[in-house]
């Protein structure tokens, strides 16, 4: 190839790309092409193969486009990592189905194609090894950092649930649960894009520490239809919003009760009022999981509804796509 062929396919490129141009090659159509990429995160570095390919594919007597990317160690070591973002699942108040949430949620977005993990944070009363079907599984460690259990679902999981016994209980102080929650977070997560984060109810000292460490990407906080639950999930978002995390929206869980025997829809907690309660803080909602027998009868089993068919499997995967295009556009 001439240098003029050369230069001209180098003129098209924008001058933030050509600055980084070390070295451009055109045979028989084919232009290979060598970018400096040193600096760049992940996303910059597809957004610049991305650009330079439909730049350079457009370009006449080119028919194919070859870029490769070249960084220091350290930045290659850092573009090979996925980027990893947490998603803390959070409630003002206990028993309101946030660790179930947290666990469909995980298993909807996995079946969406994501790579993701659960870490169950709510140390002091641990259900995902349960409801994610991996009770009695201890995880290992590895280079002094535990090894995430695999379950059926395709969403690893760690939680307190597996390093003690079924039943035991567990009386630590704020720093040593702190501790322990540190310990989950920095376990071998290294193939998650996500890790849902599924917190203690309230806002002590396990939340302080999630907020201020490890930065989620975003929380969403489920409630039950009732006042004193949304009064409780208000203060829930009020602890994400001071804290810097953006809240991505409030799930209504166990609303509207659908019988079983006769399939009549009633509302024993009331309904519409985590909508309306999102409203009044200006938080998007992100939707309702049905109060249904079956989903309480499948977590119990671990096997998460999440995994199966029907309108519980439905429900949590419309939540895991709000969830999705959220993360995608924020
Ligand atoms: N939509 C639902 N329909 C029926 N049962 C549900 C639903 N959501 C949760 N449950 C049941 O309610 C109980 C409490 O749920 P879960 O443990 O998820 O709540 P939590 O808010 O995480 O509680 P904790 O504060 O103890 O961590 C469980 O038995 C669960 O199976």
């Amino acid at each position: 190839m001439t240098q003029d062929a050369s230069d001209r396919l180098k003129t098209l490129l924008a001058p933030q790309e050509a600055a980084r141009v070390q070295s451009l090659r055109l045979a028989d159509g084919r232009v290979t092409i060598v970018l400096d990429a040193s600096g760049m995160d992940a996303r910059a570095r597809a957004g610049v193969e991305a650009s330079v390919k439909k730049t350079l594919e457009a370009a006449s007597g080119v028919s194919e486009v070859r870029v490769a990317l070249m960084a220091d160690k350290a930045d290659a070591a850092e573009s090979a990592k996925p980027m990893q973002r947490i998603v803390a699942v959070g409630s003002g108040k206990g028993g309101v189905g946030k660790s179930t949430v947290a666990a469909n949620l995980a298993v909807a977005l996995s079946r969406t194609g994501r790579k993701v993990g659960l870490v169950d944070a709510d140390i002091y009363g641990p259900s995902q090894a349960r409801l994610l079907g991996t009770e009695g599984q201890k995880p290992v460690a590895h280079d002094n950092r535990l090894v995430p259990v695999a379950s059926h679902w395709g969403v690893p999981v760690l939680s307190m649930g597996h390093l003690s016994d079924p039943g035991q209980a567990i009386a630590w102080r704020g720093p040593m649960a702190s501790g322990a929650l540190t310990q989950l977070l920095e376990g071998h997560w290294d193939d998650a894009e996500i890790l849902i984060v599924d917190l203690p109810p309230g806002t002590g000292d396990i939340q302080l520490t999630m907020l201020q460490k490890f930065k989620p990407a975003g929380a969403v906080i489920v409630s039950t239809p009732q006042d004193l639950a949304l009064i409780d999930a208000t203060r829930a978002v009020e602890l994400f919003e001071k804290g810097g995390v953006p809240v991505i929206g409030v799930v209504e869980n166990m609303a509207g009760y659908i019988c079983p025997h006769c399939g009549e829809v009633s509302d024993p907690f009331g309904s519409g009022g985590a909508e309306a309660c999102a409203k009044t803080m200006g938080t998007p909602f992100l939707g309702r999981i049905p109060l249904d027998i079956a989903i309480r009868r499948e977590s119990d089993a671990g096997t998460p509804p999440a995994a199966g068919e029907g309108p519980q499997a439905a429900a949590f995967a419309d939540l895991a796509r709000r969830v999705a295009d959220w993360l995608d556009t924020n």
